[in-house]
């Protein structure tokens, strides 16, 4: 039998998920590998294959700059390349990890890069689609200076429920080596108004459709 070794950081994030919807983990990819994607997604040329992001997916895609203000670029897993590569070893790995210990039953994956520019924005949404549901858990790797700092804005807001049914709004700054995860279908969210640019890469973990796709 292949040997299983159990691995804390992914195990913590699992637990917390489970618990609350949501992770925020400071260590899921090492400080050498933080460093080469953040150089790598600063030394692309935003214009060069970046487009203005669009809200909804193929079937209703439209472009409003008043809800979401960020340039995307999708990822192509197949033909990744070096840099990519590192980052889908340790997704990847974390994904089969999910599957064999929590049988999360994630059958693919998407991701983005993602730079928002001074002024820009994300309106608080929820990622899975109405048309679509196989969007599960939504993972955010953010790649900006380690000391980013309240005033330059950018927050991922998570919206969370409390017991007593009210709600309660946590904050996350974008900085380097962070990695938000949480539930793509419940947990509302947005992006504060940046006032620098914010680098991040973006990408959800889908199941296989349970309403006919
Ligand atoms: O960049 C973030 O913190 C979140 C982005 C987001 O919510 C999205 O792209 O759906
Ligand atoms: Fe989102």
């Amino acid at each position: 039998m292949e040997e299983f070794t159990l691995n804390p950081i992914y195990e913590k994030i699992i637990d917390d998920i489970s618990e609350n919807k949501f992770s925020i983990s400071d260590n899921f990819f090492s400080t050498e590998e933080t460093t080469l994607l953040r150089n790598y997604v600063i030394e692309q040329n935003t214009e060069d294959g970046f487009h203005q992001a669009a809200i909804g997916n193929s079937q209703n895609e439209k472009i409003v700059k008043s809800i979401r203000g960020d340039k995307i670029k999708w990822i192509d897993e197949a033909n990744k390349n070096d840099v990519e590569e590192v980052f889908f070893k340790k997704v990847n790995d974390f994904i089969s990890y999910l599957n064999r210990t929590c049988y999360m039953g994630i059958e693919e994956s998407e991701f983005h890069y993602a730079a928002y520019t001074e002024g820009t924005f994300y309106q608080r949404h929820v990622d899975a689609f109405k048309n679509d549901d196989r969007r599960t858990l939504s993972m955010v790797f953010y790649l900006n200076d380690e000391d980013w700092k309240d005033e330059y804005g950018g927050q991922l807001a998570l919206y969370l429920p409390n017991e007593d049914g009210s709600e309660r709004e946590l904050n996350i700054l974008p900085v380097a080596g962070r990695m938000a995860i949480f539930d793509s279908k419940t947990i509302p969210h947005e992006v504060k108004k940046v006032k620098q640019t914010r680098y991040s890469i973006t990408g959800w973990l889908k199941t296989r459709a349970k309403n006919g796709f």
